[in-house]
C-alpha cells in the first residue's frame, strides 16, 4: 500500500477558506492517527486569485494540482466578480475549466440521511421511514455548459445571447457506464433523466443509454424520466430512486434539490472523476456569501468530500469510512450548525462552523 499522498488545497471565495479548514482538521487527525504520510499544498484560486494574480487559475496551480493525487476545493464565485465575461470569471475560469482539464466526466453526489437523522428533512417522516440513499451521477464535463458556439450580441431589445448544448455518443456512453457499474453494487435501479420529449441532446442520451443497458446490463432495472417529472417524484417518492443518471445541466439542478431532501446544501459532498479515479472533491453547494466568514456555515459536505477523496482517489476505503461515521456520530449526538437545526424535540446542539470541525476531529482520535 502507497505511504505517501499528495493533496491540493483550492480554498476558494466565500465560505471556502472556513469550510476547508474544518477538512483541513480531519486530514490532520487522520494523518497522526493512523500515520499517513499526507502532504497538502495550498492555492488561492477562483475571485481571490483574480484580485491577487489578476487570473482565476494560474498556470502554477493547475501544475501543482498535476503533480497531486487529488484535489480538494472549496467553492468559487461571488458578487463582486459577477461582471465579468463569463471565461473571466471564478466559475468558469476556476472551476469548469479545471474540469475540462482534468477531464472528470463523471460527478458523484451520494444523497444519503441515515434513519434516525430523518427529522432533518423537510419532508415527512412517513414517506421515508427508512431514511435516503441514492447516488447521483451527473455527467460533468459536456452538455449545455461547455457547448460551442455560445456568445452575445445585438443591441437593445434586439440584444440576444445563446448557449450550445451538445453530447457526444461517447460522452454519454461513458457516463452512463459509470452509473450502470454502480448501480450493479446498489439495488441494480438506474433512472435516466432528459427532456426527450423536445430536446434533440436528451434523444440521444435516452436511445444511447436504453442501448447499453440492452447489451452490457440486462440484470439493472431501467427507467427513464423527464427531468420536471423528475424534480416532482423526488419530493412525491424519494426512496424510490437508486441511481439517478443526469446530463450536465438537469444533474446541476436536481442534486441540490437532493441535498435540500437531506436537510441542506451544507452537508452534501461531491466527487468529480476521471477514467483514472484522480478526483476533484467539493461540497454541492457554492461560495454562500450570504454567510461568508460568520462562522455559519456548515462544514460536512466538505468534510465528507474529503472522505470521499480518502476513498476514490487515495483508496483508503477504512479511511473514508471512519470520517464519515464521525459525521453521522455527531449528527446523532445533536450537533447542529444553523441550516440542519430542527425544532423537532430531538437533540439540538448549534454550534458553529469551527465547533463542528473541532467536534468531528474529536470523534476521529476516539476511534
Ligand atoms: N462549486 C462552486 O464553487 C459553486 C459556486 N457557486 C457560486 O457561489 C455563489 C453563490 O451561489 P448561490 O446560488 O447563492 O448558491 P450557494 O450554494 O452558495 O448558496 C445557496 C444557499 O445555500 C446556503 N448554503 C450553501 N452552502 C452552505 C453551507 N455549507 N452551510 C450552510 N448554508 C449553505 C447559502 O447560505 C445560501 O442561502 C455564486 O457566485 C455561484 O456562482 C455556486 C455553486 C457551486
Ligand atoms: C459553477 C457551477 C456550474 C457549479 C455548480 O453549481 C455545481 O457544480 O453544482
Ligand atoms: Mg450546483
Amino acid at each position: 500500500m502507497k505511504n505517501n499522498y499528495r493533496i491540493a488545497i483550492l480554498p476558494g471565495d466565500g465560505i471556502g477558506p472556513e469550510i476547508i479548514n474544518q477538512a483541513l482538521k480531519i486530514i490532520n487527525a487522520i494523518k497522526n492517527k493512523f500515520k499517513i504520510n499526507i502532504t497538502t499544498t495550498e492555492h488561492i484560486i477562483g475571485g481571490k486569485a483574480i484580485n491577487l494574480e489578476g487570473s482565476p487559475l494560474s498556470k502554477n496551480t493547475i501544475k501543482c494540482c498535476e503533480q497531486s493525487d487529488a484535489i480538494l476545493f472549496g467553492s468559487v464565485g461571488g458578487p463582486q466578480w459577477d461582471h465579468l465575461s463569463r471565461i473571466e470569471r471564478p466559475e468558469y475560469g476556476a472551476l469548469l475549466t479545471l474540469r475540462k482539464h482534468f477531464n472528470l466526466f463523471a460527478n458523484l453526489r451520494p444523497i444519503y440521511l441515515p434513519n434516525n437523522l430523518i427529522h432533518l428533512s423537510p419532508i415527512k417522516p412517513k414517506i421515508i421511514p427508512n431514511g435516503l440513499n441514492i447516488a447521483c451521477v451527473r455527467e460533468l464535463t459536456g452538455g449545455i455548459y461547455f457547448g460551442q458556439p455560445h456568445g452575445q450580441s445585438g443591441t437593445g431589445l434586439k440584444e440576444y445571447a445563446f448557449d450550445t448544448a451538445i453530447y457526444h455518443r461517447f460522452e454519454i456512453e461513458r457516463i452512463a457506464h459509470f452509473a450502470f457499474k454502480l448501480a450493479q453494487k446498489r439495488h441494480k435501479h438506474v433512472t435516466s433523466i432528459d427532456k426527450a420529449n423536445v430536446l434533440r441532446t436528451s434523444m440521444l442520451w435516452r436511445k444511447t443509454v436504453s442501448k447499453l443497458a440492452t447489451h452490457y446490463y440486462p440484470n439493472i432495472k431501467l427507467q427513464h424520466l423527464y427531468v420536471d417529472n423528475a424534480a416532482m417524484q423526488l419530493i412525491k417518492n424519494p426512496s424510490a430512486f437508486d441511481v439517478i443518471l443526469c446530463p450536465n445541466l438537469f444533474g446541476d439542478i436536481l442534486s441540490d434539490e437532493c441535498a435540500m431532501i437531506c436537510g441542506s446544501i451544507g452537508i452534501l459532498p461531491s466527487a468529480s472523476l476521471n477514467e483514472n479515479n484522480f478526483g476533484l472533491y467539493e461540497p454541492a453547494g457554492g461560495s454562500a456569501p450570504d454567510i461568508a466568514g460568520k462562522n455559519l456555515a456548515n462544514p460536512i459536505a466538505q468534510i465528507l468530500s474529503a472522505a470521499l477523496l480518502f476513498r476514490y482517489s487515495l483508496q483508503l476505503n477504512h479511511i473514508a469510512t471512519i470520517i464519515e461515521k464521525s459525521v453521522y456520530e455527531a449528527l446523532t449526538l445533536g450537533y447542529r450548525t444553523l441550516d440542519i437545526s430542527t425544532k423537532s424535540n430531538q437533540p439540538n446542539k448549534i454550534i458553529g462552523t469551527n465547533e463542528m470541525g473541532d467536534i468531528i476531529t474529536s470523534l476521529i482520535y476516539k476511534k
